[in-house]
């Protein structure tokens, strides 16, 4: 391990992200080793999960440290094969220090009802967990892609829809997972749970009501 990858690790930040991929892994949002988390290091650098690693035994050296220059990656390991995602989302807000990627089944499934690539949450007084919204009649719109193995296609689909509309703190990838991000660690882990909130209450309500 180089100098760099050492100081990395002795990052508190580092420390923290593995402890958050144990509580993530004990509410089953990332079975299988599905999921991703990184953390930003620098204007154009992150520490990013280590491919296939289980992101609830995680421990800090299986955080990589990855650079980029536009869609251009560099890391010596091999990270996330969703890297180019997550080094889309710190591209498009300078402030965003921490993304987490999660498959619960609930997002899963509700990803799959929805055939548009918005859906409108409100009326949830939860709604306020997620940063910039004081009011559960404030409309909040959750970002919906199509799922792809081509990540570089999707991270600038991504940021083409960016443009149209600044995303809030999440997106879905139909059948694949959520994406969150926060300005800290602990903005990302609330958005997390807000967002893994929300899509729970519509997914009981759709039971009870029928899809909308
Ligand atoms: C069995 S998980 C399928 C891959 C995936 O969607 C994921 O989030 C984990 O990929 P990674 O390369 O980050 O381990
Ligand atoms: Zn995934």
């Amino acid at each position: 391990m180089n100098s760099t990858a050492q100081l990395h690790q002795l990052n508190p930040n580092a420390i923290a992200l593995c402890a958050l991929g144990r509580w993530v892994a004990n509410r089953q949002w990332v079975p299988a080793t599905g999921g991703n988390f990184s953390i930003r290091t620098g204007d154009n650098s992150a520490l990013v999960t280590a491919s296939g690693k289980d992101k609830g035994e995680l421990s800090p050296q299986d955080l990589l440290p990855v650079s980029w220059q536009g869609q251009q990656l560099s890391c010596t390991g091999t990270p996330s094969a969703e890297t180019a995602l997550h080094a889309m989302l710190y591209q498009l807000n300078p402030a965003t220090k921490a993304v987490l990627h999660t498959h619960s089944v609930q997002a899963t499934v509700f990803s799959r009802l929805i055939a548009q690539n918005n859906y409108l949450f409100a009326g949830y007084e939860m709604q306020k967990a997620i940063t910039g919204i004081s009011s559960h009649e404030q409309l909040l719109p959750l970002a919906i892609f199509d799922n792809t193995q081509d990540i570089p296609a999707l991270a600038a689909e991504l940021n083409l829809r960016w443009h149209q509309q600044p995303l809030q703190y999440g997106l879905l990838v139909r059948g694949h997972g959520l994406y969150v991000w926060g300005n800290s660690l602990e903005q990302a882990k609330r958005h997390l749970e807000g967002w893994e909130f929300l899509i729970n209450c519509e997914l009981e309500r759709f039971k009870i009501a029928g899809l909308p």
